[in-house]
């Protein structure tokens, strides 16, 4: 049984805002007596996560998944519960705990802009105090695995978005960190160049026995990657278990897109006489519908639509993590 290298207990964070006035007199009013009103982002999350586990941390846009994740790194104080990472709590200890954890937000970087590279990876040596040679071994491991080789010497700028999350991955790892928080580290990238930076993560993770948190709203990446998925909805717990788990309760859900001239044929349709468990939405000319494949089967589905309507063209799409919370919110 492993270590566990993360816990956290009754966590909770409310937001308070002042309320913004709309008029002259309720303006005034206010800067004697301030309003406010207040958001729960995270409702009493409870979860401990083993050394060395991959933890796919996911949920719909504004499921409160950056707010956790900050409270995890130290930036947000909680409203109230108990964080304990390698026995330190990332506030008090903010000092000692940055040495223990490597961040990557997809979407920014942390690499200065117009510096090659690798002076980034030096300037990074020097905060983190690192040896000359377990840098150097370092280095040389990342370069293998991630080959920044082709582009180390190159501004930031002039790199790919492909490139940059490969140099961003090896700048978080530089100092050795237990614990790596990786926000959406495939975003934007086409296929083949998401394939390779879920390798490096696997192998990062077996080698080098890194925890890692994945947020996404890449299934696939929760499918090559994570031993476990949690999902959260509404700042709450709605799913903790394996891949398995959660394809044997939800993955056979599939999505097909019909696009259609005129959209007000969608009444000819009477999709729920048919296929009561079907979900429907329009937008634009799209007719999007979502379906269990153990229950509905596609062929049926597709003929059914044709015959009633005129269809030009039809998609069928992966399941999304926002199909599965979806789901996962109406059992
Ligand atoms: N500083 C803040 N003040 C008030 N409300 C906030 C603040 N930060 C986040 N929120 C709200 O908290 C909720 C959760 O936001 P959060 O950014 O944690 O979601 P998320 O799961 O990371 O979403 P996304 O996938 O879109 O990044 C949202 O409703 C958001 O508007």
């Amino acid at each position: 049984m492993k270590n566990n290298i993360i816990e956290v207990s009754n966590l909770n964070k409310v937001f308070k805002k002042q309320t913004k006035s709309s008029n002259l007199i309720s303006y005034l009013k206010t800067l004697i007596l301030p309003e406010y009103t207040y958001f729960q982002a995270v409702k009493d999350l409870n979860f401990q996560i083993p050394e060395g586990q991959i933890f796919g941390f996911i949920g719909a846009n504004g499921a409160g998944k950056s707010t956790t994740i900050k409270m995890l790194t130290g930036i947000l104080q909680p409203t109230s519960g108990n964080i304990v990472i390698d026995g330190y709590n990332p506030q008090n200890d903010r000092k000692e705990y940055v040495k223990e954890i490597g961040v990557v937000f997809g979407q920014r970087t942390q690499l200065w802009w117009d510096l090659p590279v690798i002076e980034t990876y030096f300037v990074l040596k020097e905060i983190y105090q690192i040896p000359d040679s377990e840098f150097n071994d370092r280095l040389a491991f990342f370069d293998d695995i991630l080959e920044l080789r082709k582009f180390i010497n190159n501004p930031v700028r002039t790199l790919s978005l492909g490139q940059r999350m490969r140099a961003d991955i090896a700048a978080s790892l530089l100092h050795n960190p237990k614990i790596l928080f990786l926000d959406e580290p495939t975003i934007g990238l086409d296929v083949s160049v998401k394939d390779r930076i879920r390798q490096a993560i696997k192998e990062i993770n077996s080698q080098k026995k890194t925890t890692i948190i994945l947020t996404t709203h890449d299934l696939r990446d929760v499918e090559v990657l994570c031993d476990r998925i949690y999902i959260i909805n509404n700042g709450q717990e709605i799913f903790d278990g394996t891949l398995e788990k959660l394809k044997s309760s939800y993955g056979s859900m599939r999505e097909v897109v019909f696009s259609v001239d005129h959209i007000n044929d969608i009444e000819k349709l009477n999709y729920k006489l048919k296929f009561p468990e079907i979900e429907v939405y329009v937008k634009d000319n799209d007719i999007h519908v979502i379906f269990d494949s153990n229950k509905t089967v596609l062929p049926e589905l597709i003929k059914y639509t044709l015959d009633k309507v005129v269809v030009k063209n039809i998609l069928v799409n992966e399941t999304s993590i926002e199909d599965i919370v979806k789901k996962i919110m109406r059992t």
